[in-house]
């Protein structure tokens, strides 16, 4: 469904991605997680067409997303702040979806327009922050697109919009399940309904891999300081803090029943690592351990 083959892209002189290749070929939810300024909206652009690489391939459905209308038939992109026309009502920018996307449902958007309390006599321009991501939400799942690319969809939800959020979207992909990339600064928030998360860095992809594995990644052991010399001179140490004679240590290790034991055998106390945590320790440099 999806296939980035080398692509470099830069602009002007900020290079964002180098060699970058991803490959998704099954209809999943995938979460998309980088820090600020990683290069997330950028890939978005480029599946969408909306950039074209400098190097390397992008296929989509068998086709290049860039300069081909074709494309559109396959993948609905909506954008963080998606640019209306400021004189649109809400009614406008569902015939805006319905125009772009062949499998348009305005039944269901009309549907998903009351769940949402949204009026659709309403200027655009009117909604607030949260209202308006919800509009684009509602664009993006009744197009059912066989690619359908979020970026930020969350954004200014507040807890409740966040549930319905959450519920739309699942009935949705229950209902047609599809590919849909969805981009989030907030791990929290998107992996109950990511199935795989793909993770930028360093204008590469350093994790594209089920949510499950991802969140195994990370240990905290807690103990005695005198414990941790040997440990930390053999593992990569992500993050370390230090209370009178006690440490405590974020290992780059799974929470397997392996390190259970050895952390029993050893008088250490383990956890889980949160993976909002372990990603921030990943794409951060590594600190030097002292000894
Ligand atoms: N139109 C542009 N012209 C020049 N540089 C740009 C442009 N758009 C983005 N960049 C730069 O490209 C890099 C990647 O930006 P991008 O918006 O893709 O990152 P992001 O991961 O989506 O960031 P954020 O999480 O902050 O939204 C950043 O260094 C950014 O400053």
């Amino acid at each position: 469904m999806i296939e980035v083959n080398q692509v470099h892209f830069r602009y002007h002189t900020t290079d964002v991605l180098h060699d970058f290749s991803l490959i998704e070929h099954e209809k999943v939810i995938v979460g998309l997680w980088g820090r600020n300024g990683s290069g997330k909206t950028t890939l978005m652009k480029l599946l969408a067409g909306h950039l074209k690489p400098n190097q390397g391939e992008i296929n989509i459905q068998g086709f290049t997303p860039y300069n081909d209308d074709r494309t559109n038939n396959h993948l609905c992109y909506m954008q963080e702040d998606h640019p209306f026309s400021k004189m649109w009502k809400v009614k406008d920018a569902l015939r805006f979806g319905n125009y772009y996307n062949p499998n348009f449902d305005m039944d269901f958007a009309k549907k998903l327009l009351s769940i949402f309390n949204l009026n659709e006599k309403k200027h655009v321009s009117g909604l607030s922050k949260g209202m308006k991501s919800a509009l684009q939400f509602i664009i993006g799942m009744a197009s059912n697109a066989d690619i359908t690319i979020l970026d930020e969809p969350t954004n200014g939800l507040d807890i409740a919009m966040q549930k319905k959020f959450n519920k739309v979207l699942l009935d949705s992909y229950e209902e047609n399940p599809r590919l849909i990339l969805l981009s989030s600064h907030n791990i929290e928030e998107i992996q109950t309904l990511c199935e795989a998360l793909v993770v930028i860095h360093d204008g590469n992809v350093l994790f594209h891999e089920p949510m499950e594995t991802m969140r195994e990644k990370g240990i905290w052991l807690s103990g005695e300081k005198d414990a941790f010399s040997t440990i930390i001179q053999s593992h990569t140490v992500l993050e370390q803090q230090v209370i009178g004679t006690k440490m405590k240590v974020m290992l780059d290790e799974p929470f397997t029943s392996e390190w259970k034991h050895f952390a029993m055998a050893n008088g250490l106390t383990i956890e889980p690592a949160s993976l909002h945590d372990y990603l921030v320790n990943r794409t951060e440099k590594r600190i030097e351990v002292a000894q």
